[in-house]
């Protein structure tokens, strides 16, 4: 009772601590339009003016902050699909901040007991990402060229190809991926945010990602506008924003987060 009481407080000062913004979703002509809650949300923009504020004021490096990321992204994937549900996952990872977050979880993964395979195809040029792999490569986790072998030997998938500085159309080898992980049909959780999707717009409305909607999304620091388009199960993560600017960015997080969680789940 007491439990129940503390989620119900915890749930209603999350949507008092959020901005409420009333919207109609993509609902087809003639139905009922559904309205739906809507989070302060941050811009591609204000996403890295806060990357920034975070390494610079904040005190971080990006190797600190990829590391937390990448860690609430593989609680997020434990709650969602315990390994006890299936251990295999397949890592999609591409050549920025996102891929970082993807191999960092990936690796917290397996300490939780999963069998991850990674895809990597673009190795980021900071030196960092070599020592992602390199960590990887000492656990025996394999990284594989061969994507759609791979996508029939996993129970699920983790999305960190493209986060908040994706823009335009998806180029190779990306598009024939996210096809691919479309046409699969498993259970994808994204980083950040669905790879193909703009971050204003959403879903795209023709090629690569149309068809798009992972299982799972886990907005970093805070949902991106894009999420009113989300249709699955929506954590926030990246518990490391200091009052200062939460206050600067209006996200006012603190009491969002449980106990020793480094994710929490948002109403949809
Ligand atoms: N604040 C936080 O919570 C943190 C978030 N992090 C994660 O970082 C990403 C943002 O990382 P960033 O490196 O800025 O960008 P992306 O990972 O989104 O990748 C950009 C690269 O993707 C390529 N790109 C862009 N558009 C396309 C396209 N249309 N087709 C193909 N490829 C594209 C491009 O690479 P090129 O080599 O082709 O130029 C971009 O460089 C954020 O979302 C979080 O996940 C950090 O971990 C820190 C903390
Ligand atoms: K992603």
């Amino acid at each position: 009772m007491r439990q129940a009481a503390a989620t119900l407080s915890r749930l209603t000062g999350i949507l008092n601590n959020f901005q409420k913004r009333p919207f109609h979703s993509n609902s087809p002509a003639g139905s009922p339009a559904v309205v739906k809650m809507s989070f302060n949300t941050l811009g591609a923009k204000e996403a890295l003016e806060l990357d920034k504020d975070i390494m610079s004021s904040g005190g971080f490096t990006l190797d600190q902050l990829m590391e937390l990321a990448g860690l609430s992204v593989s609680q997020a994937v434990y709650k969602v699909h315990p390994p006890s549900k299936g251990d295999r996952i397949l890592v999609f990872c591409g050549p920025g901040n996102n891929g970082g977050d993807g191999l960092v979880a990936a690796r917290h993964l397996w300490y939780y007991g999963y069998k991850p395979t990674v895809y990597y195809p673009k190795k980021g040029k900071n030196e960092f990402y070599d020592r992602l792999s390199i960590q990887l490569q000492n656990l025996n986790i394999p990284f594989t060229t061969d994507y759609i072998t791979a996508l029939t030997q996993t129970d699920h998938i983790l999305d960190a190809i493209f986060g908040f500085s994706f823009s335009g159309a998806v180029r190779a080898p990306f598009d024939e991926v996210i096809d691919a992980i479309t046409s699969s049909s498993l259970p994808v959780t994204s980083v950040d945010v669905p790879s193909s999707w703009d971050i204003a717009t959403g879903p795209p409305l023709d090629g690569p990602g149309k068809n798009f909607m992972p299982e799972t999304l886990v907005s970093l620091t805070a949902p991106k506008p894009l999420v009113k388009y989300f249709k699955g199960r929506h954590f926030l993560g990246g518990r490391f924003i200091p009052p200062n600017l939460e206050e600067k960015y209006g996200l006012k997080l603190k009491d969002v987060y449980e106990g020793i969680d480094q994710v929490t789940e948002l109403p949809n």
